[in-house]
């Protein structure tokens, strides 16, 4: 029996449980080389995980299903109508995967996955990502495997390209699909802004769109991809403003294609005194940097107050994916 599991008892029947959390994130900078064979597209990504975090209780069931859906003790911050609760949500995937490859019965280890939300959806934040690291912490205590992080960063770059970036937390730059990672410094919190939209943006369909400009000739077409080092050394400094100058994102202007609205929110937020703008990774959420806690608090409300939409007060980097 592992030290992390607590029982429980519903109905008659005591069932372990285990909870982890795991972050969102932002990127600070996302460069996008072109289009590769494979369907994907090598980028350099300074990834930053940020205090908005997802909650999954794995519950043990030893009759080898394994179920995800909303967990009934929290409450979502967004609406969980948007989340697929069925195989395909990248939770139960994540279940899926870690018991094959540990070799588990499946006719015994089964598990009920109950996730917390409060990353936006769909929004370039990385919120499902983060499900999926939170459930491979979680499943991965219940059944003991005794895995490494970094044995758990390996599965979860099948799961997807930001998900071992949800296992390891922090900030790291993020080569090949985003999977590649190396942490950078990051030692005073950098407070920002995220401002989710009135729906979601396919990231497979923004990558579509970049490639598309860039082949009408509207964007340029790089060779390849390089760090935005100026982004890493403002991290390390801990220079909001630094940041804010340095900061870049190739999947802005495709998204801002697919999703206009998002221009008058960018400019709104600069009106209030945001140092710099910018869609979070494949957006639609936009996020704003701030120079201090105070404000990002202020301009959260000042959004808020303009524009009805329930802009977070956010700060970066908190630490991956872990055990509550
Ligand atoms: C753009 C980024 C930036 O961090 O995040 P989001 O904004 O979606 O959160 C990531 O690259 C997304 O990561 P993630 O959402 O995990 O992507 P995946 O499920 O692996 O891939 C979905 C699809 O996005 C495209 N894709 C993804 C990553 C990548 N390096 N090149 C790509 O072209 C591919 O079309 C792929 O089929
Ligand atoms: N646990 C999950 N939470 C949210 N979306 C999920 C989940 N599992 C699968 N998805 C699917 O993945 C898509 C992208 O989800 P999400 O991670 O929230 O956004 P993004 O990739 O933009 O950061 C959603 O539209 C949804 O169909």
């Amino acid at each position: 029996m592992n030290t992390h599991a607590r029982h429980d008892v519903h109905g008659d029947v005591a069932r372990r449980h285990v909870t982890a959390t795991a972050p969102g994130k932002v990127n600070v900078s996302l460069r996008v080389g072109p289009l590769r064979p494979d369907g994907y597209h090598d980028v350099a990504s300074v990834y930053l995980a940020v205090s908005l975090t997802e909650t999954v209780t794995a519950v043990a069931r030893d009759d080898g299903r394994i179920t995800v859906g909303p967990c009934p003790r929290h409450v979502s911050l967004v609406d969980a109508h948007d989340v697929p609760w069925d195989e395909s949500n990248l939770a139960h995937r994540a279940a899926v995967l870690l018991r094959e490859r540990m070799g588990l019965d499946p006719e015994t280890h089964g598990v009920d996955l109950q996730v917390a939300k409060q990353v936006p959806v769909a929004g370039g934040m990385g919120g499902g990502s983060a499900d999926a690291a939170a459930a491979l912490v979680a499943c991965s205590a219940l059944w003991d495997t005794g895995l490494t992080r970094s044995g758990l960063a390996e599965l979860a770059a099948e799961l997807g390209a930001d998900v071992p970036f949800s296992v390891v937390g922090g900030a790291a730059v993020g080569l090949g699909t985003g999977t590649d990672l190396t942490p950078v410094a990051a030692r005073n919190p950098v407070h920002l802004v995220v401002v989710p939209a009135d729906g979601g943006l396919s990231t497979p369909v923004v990558f579509e769109a970049l490639d598309r400009l860039r082949a009408e000739g509207t964007l340029d077409s790089p060779g390849g991809v390089e760090v935005n080092q100026d982004v890493v050394r403002a991290l390390a400094l801990a220079d909001p403003l630094a940041l804010a100058l340095a900061m870049d994102n190739d999947l802005q202007t495709p998204a801002v294609s697919l999703f206009p609205e998002l221009s008058d929110v960018l400019d709104l937020g600069l009106d209030e005194g945001a140092l710099r703008g910018m869609v979070s990774g494949s957006g639609p959420t936009l996020l704003f940097v701030a120079r201090d806690e105070q404000e990002a608090e202020r301009l959260a409300t000042a959004v808020k107050e303009r524009t009805g939409i329930e802009a977070i007060p956010v700060h970066g980097p908190v630490h991956g994916a872990g055990l509550l």
